[in-house]
């Protein structure tokens, strides 16, 4: 009887994946595309911006430093595959005051065009003790991690939801799953990427708009580094349960993901997400109707 259930489960299950293509969006072309990449100066998001370069796409990096910045466009330009490529840098903190990234924003595109995806990379961790964490480390983290991906977010939508295109990613990180021993700053910073981005794909997809969430492990980066200077030993040894991972690699698998959009968990996902996707589209439909109504009066 078991067994029977077990092999129903299991067909289903691969049925799902089997139709997956059929209904994924149409993946994202990077080639020509403007893809603004924040945090695009180092680590992981150097290696984002590059993986795009290869695949032909036109790069704006987003970072404070400025020495940084100009040292990483020369290492993306070395990954061009056309003489048209271009990598835009622009200094900001993308942290702090929403009217200075709208602006920088508005540039970029005025430069290179409307974004076709944003890669909100732009991050730093702290470990520590909660009550050996400077108190005002939890509120820098949040600025930081969640609403310096909130901000950038922000700036590129409304143009995004005009064209109906787009895509968006978020850079979590396995802490942003479960929390862990030395990440009471940190975690809850990457926990809340996850809920901003669940929610927020549930607004844009009926413009066809794709989110996607990262959650990489400990990865080979100068900000891995930066940490582990003061990393306690427990969060040392829980951490090395899931390895380190090449940053090139880590960039290959979640560039991937944004512009192809769908695995297998997406898949079972739709059935319940299906029905409130379909309230979301309802409420759009009559507001649209009611709009053109009132015009008409
Ligand atoms: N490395 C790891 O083990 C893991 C990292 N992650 C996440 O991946 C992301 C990248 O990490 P990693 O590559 O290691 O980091 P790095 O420290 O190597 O790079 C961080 C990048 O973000 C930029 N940045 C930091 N703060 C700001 C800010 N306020 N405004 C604008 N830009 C900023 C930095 O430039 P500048 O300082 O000049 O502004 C730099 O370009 C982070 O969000 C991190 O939390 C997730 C899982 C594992
Ligand atoms: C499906 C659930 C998966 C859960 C896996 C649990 C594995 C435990 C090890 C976690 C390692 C923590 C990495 C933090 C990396 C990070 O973000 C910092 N290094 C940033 O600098």
């Amino acid at each position: 009887m078991l067994l029977v259930v077990a092999a129903f489960i299991v067909a289903f299950v691969l049925l799902l994946y089997m139709i997956s293509p059929l209904i994924s969006p149409k993946p994202l072309k990077l080639n020509g595309a403007h893809v603004v990449v924040t945090g695009g100066s180092s680590g992981i998001g150097k290696c984002i911006a590059m993986e795009c370069y290869k695949q032909g796409a036109f790069i704006t990096l987003v970072a404070r430093d400025e020495a940084k910045l100009l040292q990483a466009k020369k290492e993306v330009e070395k990954c061009a595959i056309n003489d048209k490529q271009v990598v835009l840098c622009i200094s900001v903190d993308v942290s702090k005051d929403y009217g200075q990234v709208e602006s920088v924003i508005k540039q970029a595109q005025e430069k290179l065009g409307p974004v076709d995806m944003l890669v909100n990379c732009a991050g730093m961790s702290i470990s520590g003790k909660f009550e050996e964490v400077e108190v005002d480390r939890f509120k820098r983290l949040m600025e930081v991690n969640y609403l310096g991906s909130v901000y950038p977010t922000r700036a590129v939508i409304t143009t995004m939801k005009e064209r109906r295109m787009g895509r968006i990613m978020f850079v979590s990180s396995q802490a942003g799953q479960i929390g862990l021993f030395g990440y009471t700053a940190y975690s809850p910073s990457k926990f809340a990427l996850r809920g901003l981005a669940e929610s927020l794909q549930m607004e844009m997809k009926p413009y066809n708009i794709y989110v996607t969430v990262a959650y990489p492990p400990d990865t080979d980066t100068p900000g891995l580094a930066e940490e582990n200077k003061t990393k306690p030993l427990e969060t040392k040894l829980i951490s090395e349960t899931s390895g380190v991972c090449q940053p090139e690699q880590v960039a290959k698998i979640v560039v991937r993901d944004a512009i192809v959009t769908m695995g297998l968990f997406r898949t079972i996902a739709l059935f319940y997400l299906g029905s409130f996707d379909s309230i979301v589209r309802r409420c759009m439909i009559q507001r649209e109707q009611s709009k053109a109504a009132d015009k008409r009066e």
